[in-house]
């Protein structure tokens, strides 16, 4: 069979966009590199409008591209871009900084502005801690974080994007929206053929995930 006719039988790898958001300085850059690079960068710098990291992930034994956008945590660095952050986006990520409570009482005004942009109920959306490793500066309690994220239908996170024991806690925040995003294929689907013009891809949309995540 020739290649170019069998790619048209195959579904194209569907793009998951997770969104990462959250004050400056929580460690937003370091835990989309931690997942997608598997390290800790030695330095970071204000993320300026938005970064772009993408990991291929095997899920069920389909090959999906997480599509991770690092946005900007200053206002300044981020206004012309806030429409385009949450254009058409499958997952959002909120971050704060354990460290640091003006951090997590900032969550509410994030979480308006998603709300704001007419982010649909059926995203899923997670609440990531971050900075454990600095056990004796904690200032925000994990039973608060727990009891904020409940109230907003998120699951909690409470992890270092430094600690390397750490690295797959990190992983499963993005493999857990991931599987998630999997299992709503039908929606997803629908989405990828409106973008490619390629009709068939509705057949494949019924199967239920079984996902171990
Ligand atoms: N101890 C510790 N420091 C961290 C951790 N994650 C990030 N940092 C540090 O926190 C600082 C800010 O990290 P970034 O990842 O650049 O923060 P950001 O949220 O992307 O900031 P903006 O791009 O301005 O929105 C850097 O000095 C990091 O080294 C962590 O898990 N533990
Ligand atoms: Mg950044």
């Amino acid at each position: 069979m020739d290649a170019s006719f069998a790619s048209t039988l195959l579904p194209p790898t569907r793009i998951f966009k997770i969104i990462v958001i959250g004050d400056s300085n929580v460690g937003k850059t370091c835990l989309t590199f931690r997942f997608t690079g598997g390290s800790f960068p030695d330095k970071t710098e204000a993320t300026i409008g938005v970064d772009f990291r993408e990991k291929a992930v095997e899920i069920e034994g389909e090959t999906i591209k997480v599509q991770v956008w690092d946005t900007a945590g200053q206002e300044r660095f981020r206004k012309s871009m806030v429409e385009h952050y949450y254009r058409n986006v499958h997952a959002v990520v909120f971050v704060y900084d354990v460290t640091k409570m003006a951090s997590f009482r900032n969550l509410q005004t994030w979480i308006e502005e998603c709300n704001g942009h007419r982010v649909s109920a059926s995203v899923p959306r997670v609440l990531v801690g971050n900075k454990c490793d600095l056990m004796d500066h904690i200032q925000v309690p994990s039973n608060m974080a727990l009891k904020f994220a409940d109230a907003h239908n998120m699951l909690l996170f409470e992890t270092s994007a430094k600690d390397p024991r750490e690295s797959q806690n990190v992983d499963s925040i993005f493999m857990s929206l991931a599987c998630r995003l999997k299992a709503q294929k039908s929606l997803l689907y629908r989405d990828v053929e409106r973008e490619d013009g390629r009709v068939r891809l509705t057949q494949a949309t019924e199967t239920k995930s079984n996902c171990p995540c």
